[in-house]
């Protein structure tokens, strides 16, 4: 193995005078899948939004790598096409061209739906739109909060796929999600948080 793609020492996160979680150690590497599980509020998103930099730990520190991040929101604009969405997404991290744009949007089943405006889709098409940036050209760690939500089973299925065939290929998952995985990766941890409060 060579060096973590994310490594988290000694993070300790509370909200709203509940501790969260305390004294907590991650290290992924390339090829690893980590899921983080627990209760509602039990801090999954907290720790998955300080592992990616958009939430400040109360202490510990963080080293990571450039990552994708896919949050609760999927950061759809209602206004935009789904062609224009998802273009503006891939230049986050890599611009794409119309080609690749359009080829994404097949593989998450949205031929057809490409020059709609993002309100006139579904939540589930919306939801697929954000997931067709992982067909396209981005960082190998990738953060995803709840990336099964308003999928239906095939969409599902396939979205389990892609992401063991990102593990497989050297990339490294972490997620959270209520739902039980049908594929996982060799190399699967899972990560519980339990619900604290403080004293
Ligand atoms: N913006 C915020 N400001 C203050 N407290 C917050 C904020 N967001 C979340 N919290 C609190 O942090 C705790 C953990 O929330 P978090 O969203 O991390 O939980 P979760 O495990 O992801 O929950 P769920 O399964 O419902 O998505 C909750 O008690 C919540 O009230």
């Amino acid at each position: 193995m060579t060096h973590p793609l994310v490594k988290a020492t000694e993070l300790s996160c509370e909200r709203d005078g509940r501790l969260l979680f305390a004294h907590l150690d991650i290290a992924l590497y390339g090829g690893q899948m980590l899921r983080i599980g627990g209760q509602n509020g039990s801090g999954k998103s907290s720790l998955l939004r300080i592992l990616a930099g958009l939430l400040e730990a109360d202490s510990g520190q963080v080293k990571r790598e450039d990552c994708l991040w896919m949050g609760h929101s999927n950061a759809v604009n209602g206004l935009l096409t789904a062609e224009e969405n998802l273009a503006f997404l891939a230049a986050l991290h890599a611009p794409a061209c119309a080609l690749q744009i359009r080829e994404a949007l097949k593989k998450v089943g949205l031929q057809g739906f490409e020059d709609v405006p993002a309100a006139q889709l579904s939540a589930g098409q919306q939801q697929r739109i954000a997931q067709a940036r992982l067909h396209l050209p981005c960082p190998a760690l990738w953060l995803l909060d709840e990336p099964f939500t308003a999928l239906d089973s095939s969409n599902t299925c396939e979205l389990e796929r892609l992401l063991v065939q990102h593990c497989e290929q050297g990339g490294a998952v972490i997620l959270t999600t209520h739902h039980d995985l049908g594929a996982k990766p060799a190399a699967y941890f899972e990560l519980m948080l339990a619900e604290q409060v403080l004293a």
